[in-house]
C-alpha cells in the first residue's frame, strides 16, 4: 500500500469516534461568495486545529487578488498547496487529493476540537473532480507562466518549486544524452581486469538478484554524462565507485580527471572518505599509478558549493561553475530539490554526474524525493527497464555479447542510466539486520517470520527482537542505552582526545520514531540523562554540562556548524567547556556553548536525523500503538534498520512494526514526468 500524505494527516491517529455532532455530506456545486459563507466554519475549524496557518490564508487570499477576494475553490486549492509544501511534497496532486475530505479530517480529530465540528469538511462540491480544477486553475490570474503558481501534468506547484524541477530535468536529460568518447574495446579489458568473472558467482537459482550488476553498474557510470548507483545497505556502492574512478582515471590516463566527492552531511561525508579509502586498500588491482588519481576525502555539498555567509546563496553558481570534471553524491536520498537544483546548475557544462543511494531509504527533510523519483518502477529481482541499444552496448562491454540484461519497452533516456545493485555483501543470508532490512523493505510477513523464528532459535547474533514493550518498561531500555553511554563518558574522564571519545560515542545510538511522548526523542533523552547522572558519570546541572552530546539542528553557514552535526561538551586544554566537533578530515573545531546554533542533546535520535550516519551498535524504540502516530512508516523503519553496522535490537511492539512495514509512503513531484517529457 503506497499512500500520499500530508502534514496532518501524519499527525493524526485513527480512532473510533466518541462523538460530538454527526458529519455531513459535503457541499453542493457552489461558487464565490457562496462558497465563502458554506465554509467559513471548515476554515475557522482548520486554523483553530493547526492544520492550515494563517499565513497560508493571506498568501491564498492575495493570491486569489482583492477584485475576488471570496473564497472560492481555487483558494481552498492554494491552502492545499500549502499544506503540501509543508509536508514536503513538491506540489500538490490533483489527481491524489480525496475532494469530499481534502483536509483529512478525522472524526477523532472533530470530537477532540475545541470548537464546534464545520457541518462541511470538503469545500468542492459533490461532483467536483481534478479535471474541474485543473480547468479553474488554468483560469485563475495567479496560475500560468511567469506567475506565482503553476500547472503542470495535474499537478500544482508554487513557482520557485516548480523552477527546481524544470532545472533538474532538463540538466539531467542533457547530461545524459550527451554523446561521450569512449574507448569500448579500452573499456571492456578494463572492466574485465576489474570484475574476473572467475571472481562472480551468477546463481542460477536467482539469475538476476546474482548477476554482476557492480560490473553493469561500472560501465553504466563510465559511457554517461550522468548515472545513478542505487543499492541496499552494503551492497558494494563505495567498493563499485572506487573501482569506476580507477576505470575512468585509466581511460583517460593522459589527462586524469579531477573528482570530487561529496555528501548531504559531515557524517555521510566522513563516512564516504573513510569506506573510499578502505575500498582503495581492498582493491588490490588499482594500479599503483592510478590510486593517487582516486580521492579519498569527501566533503559536504555546502563546503563545495561555498557558502555566502547570512545569505542562502553559494559563491558556485551557474555563472561561477565548479573546478570538476567529474562530482559523486553519495546519501542521494537525502539531498532536498533547491539545494540539488543549485548543484547541478554550478556544473561545468562539460562534468558528469554520479549519485549514490539506496533508493528505498527516507527521502529528504526538505522537499521532494529526487533519488526515489529517478529509481521509480526499479524492483528487486526484476530486471531495470533498458532500451534495446543500451542492452546491447551493455552485454557487449560487460559479458562479451551474452545477451544477460534484456530490453524494455518501458524504457527512456534516463533509464539507461541507472544501475541497481542488488546482493548485499555485509549482510548475507547469515546476517540478521541484513534479512529484517530486507523483510520491512519489501513488507514480507514471511521472512519477519524467518528472522523471528531463527532469534529466538539463537541464531542471527546481530539482531536483538523485543517485543514485550507492553509488560517490560521504558525505563529498562533506558538502563541499557545509559550502560552503552559509560564508555565515552569514561574516556572522557580519563583525558582522552576528542578522536577517541568521537569514536567511542558513535559505537552505540539509540533511535526514537518520534520527538514527543514516553517513546519520543526528548523524554528518552532526559531519562538517560537522569539515569547517566545517579551514575555520577555527568552533572547536568547547567545547560551545558561535560560530556553532553549535541546535534546541531539549524545550519549556521558562518560557523560551518550544519544541521545534523553531532558535538559533545569537553573541556580544551585551557580546561573551557567546549562543543568539540570532529570534520570530515578529521580537523578538530571547538566552540563556546554560547556560541552554538539551536541544537539538542542527542543520547537519543530521530530516525529522520539519523539518516547518513551509521552506528556499531543502534537500538530503535518504536512507541506503542496507542501512541504510533502515522508518521511511521516502511521507509522510516527501513532507514533505522540500515544506521546499525554489527548490532542491531528493536524495541517495538510487533503490530507497529507491521504497520510500519504495510504502509509505504511517497511524495508527490512531477520530476519523473518531466524528465520523461524532456528525453521524447
Ligand atoms: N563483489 C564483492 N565481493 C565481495 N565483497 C564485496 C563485493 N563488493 C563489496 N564487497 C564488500 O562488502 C562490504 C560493503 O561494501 P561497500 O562498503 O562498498 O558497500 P556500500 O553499498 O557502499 O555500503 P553502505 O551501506 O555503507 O553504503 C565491504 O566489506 C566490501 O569489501
Amino acid at each position: 500500500m503506497s499512500q500520499m500524505t500530508f502534514g496532518f494527516d501524519e499527525r493524526e491517529p485513527e480512532q473510533p469516534r466518541k462523538h460530538k455532532e454527526p458529519l455531513k455530506e459535503p457541499v453542493q456545486a457552489l461558487e464565490g461568495t457562496e462558497v465563502e459563507m458554506k465554509t467559513q466554519p471548515l476554515l475557522d475549524f482548520l486554523l483553530e486545529t493547526k492544520r492550515i496557518r494563517l499565513v497560508d490564508v493571506k498568501l491564498a487570499e492575495l493570491l486569489i487578488g482583492t477584485d475576488t477576494s471570496q473564497k472560492n475553490e481555487v483558494f481552498y486549492l492554494i491552502l492545499l498547496l500549502a499544506v503540501a509544501q509543508q509536508s514536503q511534497h513538491s506540489c500538490l496532486d490533483l489527481n491524489a487529493i480525496n475532494w469530499q475530505n481534502p483536509f483529512a479530517i478525522r472524526e477523532q480529530a472533530v470530537s477532540d476540537a475545541s470548537i464546534a465540528a464545520p457541518d462541511i469538511i470538503s469545500p468542492f462540491s459533490e461532483n467536483y473532480d481534478a479535471q474541474q480544477a485543473e480547468t479553474q486553475l488554468m483560469a485563475a490570474a495567479c496560475v500560468g507562466d511567469d506567475k506565482p503558481l503553476l500547472l503542470f501534468a495535474n499537478k500544482l506547484y508554487f513557482a520557485r518549486l516548480a523552477q527546481y524541477e524544470t532545472v533538474l530535468a532538463s540538466r539531467l536529460s542533457h547530461l545524459a544524452a550527451k554523446p561521450l568518447n569512449i574507448d569500448e574495446t579500452a573499456l571492456t579489458a578494463l572492466l574485465t581486469e576489474y570484475f574476473p568473472d572467475e571472481a562472480h558467482r551468477e546463481d542460477p537459482a536467482d539469475p538476476i538478484k546474482t548477476l554482476n550488476w557492480q560490473k553493469v553498474a561500472c560501465a553504466i557510470a563510465a559511457t554517461k554524462g550522468f548515472s545513478v548507483i542505487t543499492g541496499g545497505p552494503g551492497t558494494g556502492k563505495t567498493t563499485t565507485v572506487t573501482k569506476l574512478l580507477a576505470i575512468m582515471q585509466s581511460l583517460y590516463a593522459s589527462a586524469p580527471l579531477t573528482i570530487k566527492l561529496v555528501a548531504p552531511t559531515g557524517k555521510a561525508a566522513a563516512r564516504l572518505s573513510e569506506s573510499i579509502l578502505g575500498a582503495k586498500q581492498k582493491l588490490s588491482m588499482i594500479p599503483k599509478d592510478i590510486a593517487p588519481l582516486i580521492p579519498e576525502t569527501a566533503q559536504t555539498i555546502h563546503r563545495l558549493l561555498g557558502v555566502i555567509p547570512h545569505t542562502n546563496k553559494f559563491r558556485h553558481n551557474k555563472r561561477n561553475p565548479l573546478h570538476l570534471d567529474v562530482l559523486i553524491i553519495d546519501e542521494a536520498s537525502m539531498v532536498d530539490l533547491s539545494l540539488m537544483a543549485k548543484l547541478i546548475e554550478a556544473l561545468p557544462s562539460h562534468a558528469r554526474l554520479i549519485l549514490l543511494g539506496d533508493k528505498d531509504q527516507l527521502a529528504s527533510v526538505d522537499t521532494g524525493s529526487i533519488l526515489s523519483d529517478l529509481c521509480q518502477g526499479l524492483t528487486l529481482e526484476k530486471m531495470p527497464a533498458y532500451s534495446q541499444a543500451r542492452a546491447e552496448q551493455l552485454n557487449r562491454v560487460c559479458f562479451n555479447n551474452r545477451a544477460v540484461l534484456s530490453h524494455s519497452e518501458d524504457s527512456y533516456l534516463l533509464s539507461d542510466c541507472i544501475a541497481f545493485l542488488q546482493q548485499s555483501y555485509r549482510f548475507d543470508g547469515k546476517s540478521g539486520i541484513g534479512q529484517l532490512a530486507q523483510a520491512v523493505n519489501t513488507n514480507s510477513q514471511g521472512l519477519l517470520g524467518y528472522v523471528e523464528q531463527t532469534v529466538n532459535e539463537g541464531g542471527f547474533s546481530d539482531l536483538k527482537l523485543n517485543y514485550n514493550v507492553i509488560n517490560k518498561p521504558i525505563e529498562h531500555f533506558v538502563q541499557l542505552a545509559a550502560q552503552h553511554y559509560q564508555a565515552y563518558l569514561t574516556l572522557i574522564r580519563e583525558g582522552a582526545g576528542v578522536a577517541k571519545v568521537h569514536n567511542a560515542f558513535s559505537d552505540y545510538q539509540l533511535l526514537a520514531a518520534v520527538k514527543e511522548g514516553d517513546y519520543g526523542v526528548n523524554s528518552l533523552n532526559l531519562r538517560i540523562e537522569k539515569a547517566l547522572s545517579q551514575q555520577g558519570l555527568i552533572s547536568p546541572y547547567q545547560r551545558h554540562y561535560l560530556g553532553m552530546p549535541i546535534m546541531i539542528s539549524q545550519n549556521d553557514y558562518q560557523l560551518k556548524l550544519f544541521n545534523g552535526d553531532i558535538g559533545i561538551l569537553m573541556h580544551d586544554e585551557q580546561g573551557q567547556l567546549k562543543a568539540m566537533f570532529i570534520d570530515e578530515q578529521e580537523n578538530i573545531r571547538a566552540f563556546s556553548p554560547a556560541r552554538l546554533p539551536a541544537h539538542d542533546k542527542v543520547y537519543a535520535m530521530t530516525i529522520h536525523k539519523s539518516q547518513g550516519s551509521e552506528f556499531a551498535y543502534t537500538a530503535m524504540i518504536l512507541p506503542p500503538i496507542n501512541q504510533a502516530n502515522q508518521g511511521i512508516n516502511r521507509q522510516l523503519v527501513y532507514t533505522g534498520i540500515t544506521r546499525a553496522k554489527n548490532t542491531f535490537e528493536l524495541v517495538a511492539d510487533k503490530n507497529v512494526l507491521l504497520m510500519a512495514m504495510n504502509k509505504s509512503v511517497t511524495r508527490a513531484s512531477g520530476l519523473f514526468d518531466r524528465l520523461k517529457h524532456a528525453a521524447s
